[in-house]
């Protein structure tokens, strides 16, 4: 009999393409046909990070992004008035909240959810009424995650970018511990009724691998899919990582 596995969403993230556009002004290469062309692959979700610096999406590109999408649309942001207020007039189907500094080159760390306090607390709560799906980008933290859970986000998206970069150096014990902290954060956070996304800095051998949580329902990957498609095509680097996604699946009742 062939086992039932938990479903795992793919979340393509279309920021490069924006960025590859934003070099040299005018309109091409356009993130919403890209987002158009993951769909058509196979993507299941669309994410896009709206920074305060407008450095690749721009407010025009959410909209439209909005307006053509028929999969759920994740709407990356930092937990500002501004972005708030901007979330609740495009109304996507989800909004992750992420740390944000100007000077990153990307997204650094999980938003330090603790430190935000009754204002985070309040924000998670309008977006939330407003009919918006909130997620918190949180490293593997078991303080971070119970307090997601007491303020009322229904998703924390682990962030996988430590994990991803021991791996890339080749420091292989703590690129263990790091994925040990990942499962135990993983389960932690199901536990307390939160579901869980991973993201950030995964190929095709992170994703594999960090497919085999059970618990890990959707992986948003922008930066590697956008990068492989220079070589072979946006459509073919979508299908090999769903590829990559059912083959760790199907280990995942060793690990779960
Ligand atoms: C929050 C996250 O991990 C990514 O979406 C990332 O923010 C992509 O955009 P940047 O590379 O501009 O940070
Ligand atoms: N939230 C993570 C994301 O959307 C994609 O991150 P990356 O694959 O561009 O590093």
């Amino acid at each position: 009999m062939t086992p039932i596995l938990p479903p795992l969403r793919l979340g393509v993230n279309v920021d490069h393409v924006a960025t590859v556009r934003n070099a040299r002004g005018g309109t091409m290469p356009d993130p919403v046909r890209a987002a158009q062309l993951a769909a058509a692959a196979g993507a299941d979700g669309i994410t896009a990070h709206l920074r305060e610096d407008r450095r690749h999406i721009r407010d025009s590109d959410m909209k439209r992004l909005r307006d053509v999408l028929q999969i759920p649309l994740n709407f990356e942001m930092a937990a500002t008035e501004e972005m708030v207020a901007l979330a609740i007039e495009i109304k996507p189907h989800a909004s992750c909240l992420v740390p944000e500094r100007r000077e990153e080159r990307t997204t650094e760390g999980g938003l330090d959810v603790i430190g935000g306090g009754i204002d985070l607390a309040r924000k998670v709560e309008r977006l939330s009424h407003n009919g918006i799906r909130v997620s918190l980008f949180i490293a593997p933290d078991a303080d971070q995650i119970a307090r997601a859970a007491d303020i009322g986000a229904a998703v924390v998206e682990l962030h996988t970018g430590a994990w991803c970069e021991f791996i890339a150096h080749g420091e292989h014990e703590a690129a263990e511990a790091e994925f040990n902290r990942l499962v135990a954060s993983a389960r932690l956070a199901t536990e307390l009724g939160l579901e869980v996304h991973a993201g950030h800095g995964l190929d095709f051998a992170t994703a594999a691998r960090i497919s085999e949580l059970s618990e890990v329902r959707e992986l948003n990957i922008g930066h590697f899919l956008i990068g492989e498609a220079i070589f072979g095509g946006l459509e073919a680097a979508i299908r090999e990582m769903r590829k990559a996604m059912a083959r760790g699946r199907a280990l995942c009742s060793k690990v779960a």
